[in-house]
């Protein structure tokens, strides 16, 4: 049977380039579709971009699921200061509609606010963690802390995870079409970069070495995520390579963000999230791909926050 212009409500054009299915009171018609940006992986799995999905669709599919969503957040030291923005703005943007358990992982439990209110199904957990000397070191042991979460109660009390930053602020929504088994966001500074260019850890002495004839994109490790068995994966198999390369002297250039790049060039992710989802407040200049930001860097004064330079 051919789509006549009848049987949709607002119609197919003549020419059926730039279209795609969209589900229109519970019937499914075509719909113009993001044409300027790469939506799909050659080894198809999803790129989510504004226009690429049905809001409404997506949440009605995945409500009826009663689904909990972990969201692990580290804030050590002066990282404190960003939970507040983090959260408040979490609570109207991410994943509302779903129930979400935030673990705080933190050093200094008297210094989460604690007058944030949560939604109905939201909770939130401090999971107290020593403090590392470097802020590097503070960063790449998140793979080891949640990885051992996981084992020790996530995997009880989750069906998903996401991983985030803390010094980020949401801005627009990140919900249900953000879950999958796998899931990774392309790094705001380069996805207009050609592959070579990608800031992969590159000495072969390094577990996180990626070859230059290899890698698909450059993720940024500000989020990540995915059902929790494969989260699980990703978090032991690049703590134990941290580990490795520990001890014969080596961190890799981008620490944590390097061995989670190298692990999905050998492990591709099963939905890759546009640089919508991980933007960076410091980036400025017009991007037209980008139609709506979602969540952030915000800039911060390294010198001020973190421990060393
Ligand atoms: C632009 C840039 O330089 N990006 C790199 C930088 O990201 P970032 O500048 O985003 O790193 P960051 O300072 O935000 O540290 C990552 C996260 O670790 C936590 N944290 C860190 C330090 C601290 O004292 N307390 C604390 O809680 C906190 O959750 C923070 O959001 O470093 C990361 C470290 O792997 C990645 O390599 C990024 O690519
Ligand atoms: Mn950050």
């Amino acid at each position: 049977m051919s789509i006549s212009k009848n049987d949709t409500n607002e119609g197919p054009s003549e020419n059926y380039e730039g279209l795609t299915w969209r589900q229109v009171n519970h019937q499914v018609v075509l719909n113009h579709r993001r044409t300027d940006v790469l939506t799909v992986t050659p080894w198809m799995a999803p790129i989510v971009w504004e226009g690429t999905f049905d809001p409404l669709v997506i949440d009605e599919t995945f409500r009826s699921h009663n689904l909990t969503i972990a969201t692990t957040v580290f804030a050590v030291g002066k990282y404190t200061h960003f939970l507040r923005d983090f959260l408040e703005s979490a609570e109207k943007h991410f994943m509302v509609g779903l129930d979400v358990h935030y673990y705080v992982f933190t050093d200094l439990p008297g210094d989460v606010p604690g007058n944030i209110t949560l939604g109905l199904g939201r909770l939130l957990s401090i999971v107290k963690v020593p403090k590392f000397d470097r802020w590097q070191e503070i960063s790449l042991r998140r793979m080891e802390l949640i990885q051992t979460a996981i084992e020790d109660h996530i995997y009880r009390e989750a069906h998903y995870i996401f991983c985030l930053d803390v010094d980020m602020r949401f801005h627009g929504r990140v919900g249900s079409e953000a879950l999958g088994r796998l899931v990774a966001a392309i790094h705001p500074w380069f996805y207009m970069y050609p592959r070579s260019q990608y800031p992969y850890e590159r000495r072969t002495v390094s577990t996180a070495s990626v070859p230059q004839d290899q890698g698909d994109f450059y993720y940024q490790a500000n989020i990540f995520g995915g059902a929790l068995e494969d989260v699980h994966r990703l978090t032991k198999t690049c703590r134990e390579h941290l580990e490795v390369d520990k001890s014969v002297g080596v961190e890799a250039v981008w620490q944590e963000e390097s061995h989670l790049n190298w692990y999905l060039v050998k492990n591709k992710p099963t939905k890759l999230l546009s640089p919508e989802y991980v933007w960076d407040d410091a980036k400025r200049g017009k991007a037209e791909e980008i139609k709506l930001v979602r969540f952030s860097s915000v800039i911060k004064n390294k010198a001020e926050v973190r421990e060393n330079p």
